[in-house]
């Protein structure tokens, strides 16, 4: 069984993914790292060179044309659920699980980690946080077809395992 974590920049799909595969002995893939090697660069460097649209077309050929393993929690990346018919994609081949959490949440989150994100643009403080509430309002609907919603406050692997484990029963 392929598991698709899916949500906004900030939710936790790469720590949360990681853990969990060290859990379970699944294979943990972060969709974004794929992308980069397919690449040859980062992300960043990525939307710098080609832009946002050539990303989205990259973003679904990495994420439909990949064999995963059959054991497998993906990190993918978070807007990949949004663009194409990728979010159907991913209910037909494996379990989709939506980490969500609120923007001041995620704000605080994203403020504080190293990694760029270049969809952010740069924005901070309550401008970040009206940025997010933006962005989650156009993507929660696309959020929202997963298989299985979970509340990312205080969400650990193991809970997130157990929520899993009783929807797969
Ligand atoms: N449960 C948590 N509590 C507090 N901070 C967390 C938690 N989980 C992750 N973080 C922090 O939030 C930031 C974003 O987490 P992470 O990189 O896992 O998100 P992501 O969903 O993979 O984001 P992206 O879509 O940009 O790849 C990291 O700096 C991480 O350390
Ligand atoms: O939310 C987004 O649009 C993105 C999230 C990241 O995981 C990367 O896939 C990229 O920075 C775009
Ligand atoms: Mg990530």
């Amino acid at each position: 069984m392929a598991i698709f974590l899916i949500g906004f920049m900030g939710c936790g799909k790469t720590t949360l993914g990681k853990k969990l595969a060290s859990k379970t002995g699944f294979t943990f893939i972060d969709l974004d790292k794929v992308i980069e090697q397919a690449a040859g660069k980062t992300i960043p460097e990525y939307f710098a060179r080609h832009g946002e649209a050539a990303f989205r077309e990259l973003e679904r050929d990495v994420l439909q044309s990949t064999k995963f393993p059959e054991n497998s929690i993906i990190a993918t990346g978070g807007g990949a659920p949004c663009y194409f018919d990728n979010m159907e994609w991913m209910n037909k081949e494996g379990l989709t699980v939506y980490i969500s959490l609120p923007p001041a949440a995620l704000a605080s989150r994203l403020e504080k980690a190293e990694e760029v994100r270049p969809v952010l643009k740069d924005h901070k403080g309550e401008a970040l946080i009206s940025f997010i509430a933006g962005k989650l309002d156009e993507r929660e609907p696309f959020y929202g077809k997963a298989q299985i919603i979970a509340s990312g406050l205080g969400l650990t692997a193991d809970k997130l395992w157990t929520t899993i484990s009783d929807q797969r029963k």
